[in-house]
This record gives C-alpha cells, structure tokens and sequence, in this order.
C-alpha cells in the first residue's frame, strides 16, 4: 500500500486524484486519524491530509510523525511526504525539517526532493523550479501571502531549512546516465536530501524505477503518480453520482488561478466580499457576512470571498479570513448548503475542520489534480477543494453545474 502524508488538505485532494486516477483505491483522511479510523480491506493507497505547512516546524514535525507511524501500522511500506508543487515553504520549514524528521523515524540516509510536476506546469532544471516557464521568483508565487517564494533555487531554498548536505540528480543523468549509481555516489557523499530535476513526466517514472528501496519519498503530486503508475491497477471506479442541494463558493486563495476563477463566478453568481479593511472587526464581519447568506443562499450558487490583489489584501488577517470561511461553512451547511466549493489548502483546511470532517471518499476529477470528495454523513456533503493554482477559469461556475 502507498502512504502519503500531505501538507494542505488540497495537497491531499491533489494527490488523491493521482493516485486514484492510476487505478489505485485510494482514502483520503483529514488530520491525524484517530482510533476509530479503519481502511477499507481492498485499499491500495492511502493519503493522510494535515494543515501543517505554516504552522510551527515543531508541530509540523510531530503531526507528520504521529502519521507516519499510523501508516507504517496500517501496511504502509513507503512514506510519500506531499508538499506544494511550488515547494511553499519558509526558511523556517516545513518542508527541510519534516522531511528530516521522517528519515530519521524511518532510519533512513538519504530521500528525493520532488516538486517537479509537469502536468501542472512545474518543472525543475539545475535545481531550478519554474511555474509554467517563468521562474519561481518572478511568478505570482513571489506574493504568496503565507509563502512568498522569492528564491528559485531548491538547492539553496532546502539548505536554509535543514543542517543537512543538498544535492542535485540532474536532467542529463535521468536522460542519459545510471540514476541508481548517481545516487549511490551522492550518497557516499554525505548527500541526504537529493534535488531531482525534471521537465517531462517520464523523467520522474525514470526516477521512481531507482528508488523502490527508499522508505521516504518527497514532492509534489507528479512523482507520486509516477510511483502509482508504477504499481497501477485496473479497478473500475463507480461514477460519481450528484449530490443535490444548494451550493456555495468559499475563496480565501490569492493564487493567479483563484483571481480569474473569482472574475469569473462574480459575473454569474450573487457575490459577497469579506474585506477585513472595510471591516476589521472579526465579530461584525462575520455577522454581516452570515446575513448576506441567510438572504442570498437557494437554488442560485453563491460566492464568498476574500480573495484579492497583492495591493488590495490585508497585512495579518489571514488566521481571521481562514476563520470565517470556515465559519460561513458551517452555517451554510446549517442553512441547507450541500455543495461546498473551496479555492485554497489552507481555506480548505480551515473549512474542513470547521465542518468536522476527518475523511471523505475520493471521486470524479473536476479539473486536473481537483476531484470531487464525498463525506460518508447523512446527507452527504460533496465537496472540492481546489488548490490555488489549478483549475480552468470557468472551475468555480462550473462546479455548480456540474451534475
Ligand atoms: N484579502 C486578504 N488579505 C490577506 N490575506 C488573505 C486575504 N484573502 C485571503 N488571505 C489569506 O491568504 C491565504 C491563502 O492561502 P490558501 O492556502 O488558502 O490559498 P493558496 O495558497 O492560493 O492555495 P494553495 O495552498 O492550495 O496553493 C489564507 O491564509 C487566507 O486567509
Ligand atoms: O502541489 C500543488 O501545487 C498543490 O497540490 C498544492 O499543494 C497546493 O496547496
């Protein structure tokens, strides 16, 4: 069985969508599983979703841990860390102190560095990472409100968050060269945490055929694929069946993708903006905003949000703005809302929370790396989570009305 643990809940979803595209039965949990949690006896992967990406490394570190030997419990051989795609991260951690801290746990040397994921237009050259060709640094990942990612350089990013030694396995040996021999001799080095380069898809299957004997793998949702195509299944998954019931849009993203997917709902859907500068008061911010949706939520899909240019956001409302998403979820739900709508991992993890959610089942892909997850309750909750950068403009109205 393949056992992630996945720093975002829409890191979660993303790579769920992955795995379970590959054939693979795949469980999607959210937050560290408690003991009433069991797996279904013909699970192939399991994908434990945490919000740890920007909380305390020492948190980080002990949620991660906990997981990872729940995984090891329930039959998971190998450990896949899942961080963002665009490696968001601060010189703080998580990502070089999580990692460190699951090798030692699993008492291995040396692990992959991965973000790279093609088909969502990440690609790494000489340990460079670059978001649909522009480098890191000069996409809009440079404002991230959270994570702004200013350096490109993974190889220097990592260095600043783990004691460590960083290498690279560079483009030209995946091509061309002995990718098992290259790693031997990094490892001979001293190399603990080893960069991969890669442009194409079958650069990361390349990789992944070299390092079945690794028990900690780490990056984005691209080489984890590659590793569930590696032990792809032919299961027949049921198609989804719709969920009925009013439906709702939260937006706390302030990724590109999320910003045009907002136009574009805006111009279809009543609309509500949370803007903490107009209303800086948490109480009456919320208060206004339930009022809106008690008024406005029925047959029509509505849209909250708070999502907004760099000049236009506000400094330290980020722990309010998560908050009150989640909030409105929850009275939403307690209004009739059934189809929940969130752009952003850590508004998603926010709401979910909020909602009391701790594992859903993972179904039919809206968009690229965003599937639809369905909680077991009764009246069951449809929900997607989207992760800032993914999607097609028209995703938001779209998952209205897709039925
Ligand atoms: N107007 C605003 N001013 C300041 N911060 C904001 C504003 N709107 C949203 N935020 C905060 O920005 C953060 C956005 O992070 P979130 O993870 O939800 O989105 P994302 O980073 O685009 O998504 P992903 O992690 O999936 O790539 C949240 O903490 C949110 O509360
Ligand atoms: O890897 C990505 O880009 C996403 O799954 C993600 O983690 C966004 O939060």
């Amino acid at each position: 069985m393949i056992g992630c643990i996945a720093d975002d809940y829409t890191g979660g979803t993303d790579v769920a969508a992955g795995l379970r595209r590959c054939g693979l039965r795949t469980v999607l949990l959210f937050g560290v599983p408690g003991p009433s949690v069991a797996l279904p006896p013909d699970c192939d992967a399991v994908v434990v979703a945490l919000k740890t990406r920007t909380i305390p490394a020492a948190d980080a570190i002990e949620q991660s841990r906990r997981v990872q030997r729940w995984l090891g419990r329930h039959g998971a051989g190998q450990v896949y860390f899942k961080y963002c795609s665009t490696f968001d991260s601060t010189d703080d951690g998580n990502i070089g102190p999580v990692t460190d801290a699951l090798l030692d746990q699993a008492g291995s040397p040396m692990t992959l560095i991965c973000p790279a994921s093609p088909e969502h237009g990440r690609t790494v050259y000489q340990g460079h990472l670059f978001v649909n060709g522009v480098l890191l640094s000069e996409s809009p990942m440079r404002d991230h409100p959270l994570t702004p990612m200013k350096d490109p350089d993974l190889v220097r990013v990592l260095s600043r968050q783990t004691p460590h030694r960083v290498g690279l396995l560079p483009l030209d040996v995946i091509r061309t060269g002995d990718v098992s021999a290259h790693l031997e001799q990094l490892r001979a080095d001293g190399i603990r945490h080893v960069v991969v380069d890669a442009t194409q898809d079958d650069d990361l299957i390349a990789v992944v055929a070299a390092v079945a004997d690794l028990p900690v793998l780490t990056g984005g949702a691209g080489l984890a694929g590659a590793l569930a195509a590696s032990r792809a299944r032919s299961r027949a998954h049921q198609r989804r069946r719709p969920v009925t019931g009013p439906g709702i849009v939260l937006a706390g993203s302030c990724s590109a993708a999320t910003l045009q997917q907002v136009a574009h709902a805006r111009a279809v859907f009543p609309s509500y903006r949370l803007d903490p500068a107009v209303t800086p008061e948490p109480g009456q911010l919320l208060h206004q905003a339930e009022t809106w949706l008690e008024k406005h939520l029925g047959d029509t899909p509505v849209l909250i949000y708070s999502s907004a240019q760099p000049e236009q956001r506000v400094a330290g409302a980020a722990e309010l703005l998560e908050h009150t998403l989640g909030t409105l979820a929850r009275t939403a739900v307690w209004l009739g809302a059934r189809r929940i709508v969130v752009a952003g991992g850590e508004t998603s993890g926010a709401v979910v929370n909020a909602l009391g959610i701790d594992a859903v089942e993972v179904t039919d892909e809206a968009d690229r790396g965003v599937p639809w997850c369905r909680t077991a309750g009764t009246p069951p909750l449809e929900l997607l989570l989207k992760s800032g950068n993914f999607g097609r403009p028209d995703l938001l109205v779209r998952s209205m009305e897709e039925v």
